[in-house]
């Protein structure tokens, strides 16, 4: 059962701490927003929140960040993880105190703040897994490619609506896409279609010259064409304008029972902020540990 200021008394300050940590990174650069986002995501869906996708493959274990749909994950959501870990043990009382799946819940609360998002208090009380395999990761994660009822259907068997499901996918409001991931859709897309019709058309000739069919497979482009850095509701805007650059985006607004969700929150940014936080404080209670199922690890990236 999570709480807030569940670490009131074993270190009072671990927020702050937290806090400052993620800043500095954030000064460093814009880039610990997205990748500590989607870190946070690809953690909860796998196992539950509990630090596994952070665990490094050893020995003979491939671990999940080893997994295809996990080599994409930025390595500064990583080291976002392991700063504030490193800021939190300095104290004495608080050494190895605090899960490694607590301090990335903390950091993503932070760094959706630093972006412009919504400010939330958030609920702590995890421990970390004691497992983390690439083969645990194989269907637990959606696709680009997905249309509503698949993506429905995944974040059902975590507890979470469509109404959340639409509210967490405006993370890609920030953040950044390798070619690869949309290719399908700029290009020889279908037999009647080269590109695919929903997509706005300069968006898609756009996406095209950012995107050539033979590109550095280390390119990313922005996800959010309009607001890049700035945690807002532009996301659903850019859908209404057939803006969005997944497939599993850009069906949010084609398909007629997304849209109306679509609509509102492109018009009422208080409204999606309010299902944000739900949504997101939902995520963070997938699959939490407690008791002999986890520990906290003394370095997140590798068991005790
Ligand atoms: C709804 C289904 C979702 C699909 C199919 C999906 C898929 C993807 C894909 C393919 C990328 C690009 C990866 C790359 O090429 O580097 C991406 C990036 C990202 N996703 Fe999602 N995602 C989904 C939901 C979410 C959710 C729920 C969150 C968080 C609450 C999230 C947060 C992010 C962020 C922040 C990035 C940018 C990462 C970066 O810039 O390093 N996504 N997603
Ligand atoms: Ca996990
Ligand atoms: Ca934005």
């Amino acid at each position: 059962q999570l709480r807030q200021n569940f670490y009131a008394n074993s270190c009072p300050n671990v927020e702050n701490i937290v806090r400052n940590a993620v800043n500095k990174k954030f000064q460093q650069t814009f880039v610990t927003v997205p990748a500590t986002i989607r870190l946070f995501f690809h953690d909860c869906f796998v196992q539950g929140c509990d630090a596994s996708v952070i665990i490094s493959s050893s020995g003979t274990n491939r671990a999940e960040k080893d997994h295809p749909d996990n080599l994409s994950l930025a390595g500064d959501g990583f080291d976002t993880v392991i700063k504030a870990k490193a800021a939190i043990d300095a104290i004495p009382s608080c050494r190895n105190k605090v899960s490694c799946a607590d301090i990335l819940a903390m950091a993503t609360r932070d760094v959706i703040a630093l972006s412009g998002g919504p400010s939330y208090a958030v609920e702590l009380g995890r421990l970390d897994g004691l497992s983390s395999t690439a083969a645990s990761v194989n269907g637990k994660l959606p696709q680009p490619t997905f249309n509503l009822n698949q993506l429905n259907a995944l974040f059902a068997a975590n507890g979470l609506t469509q109404t959340d499901m639409i509210a967490l996918s405006a993370a890609h409001t920030v953040g950044f896409s390798h070619c690869g991931k949309f290719a399908n859709r700029i290009y020889n897309f279908s037999r009647q279609n080269l590109v695919d019709p929903t997509l706005n058309k300069a968006y898609a000739t756009q996406l095209q010259s950012m995107c050539p069919r033979i590109v550095d497979p280390r390119i990313a482009i922005n996800m959010d064409p309009n607001t890049p850095r700035t945690f807002d509701n532009v996301y659903f805007k850019n859908l209404q304008q057939g803006q969005g650059l997944f497939t599993s985006d850009q069906v949010l607004f084609t398909d007629p029972r997304s849209k109306p969700t679509v609509n509102v929150w492109a018009n009422n940014s208080p409204a999606f902020q309010k299902a944000f936080v739900t949504g997101i404080t939902k995520l963070g209670r997938v699959g939490v540990k407690t008791g002999s199922n986890g520990n906290i690890r003394a370095n997140c990236a590798a068991f005790n």
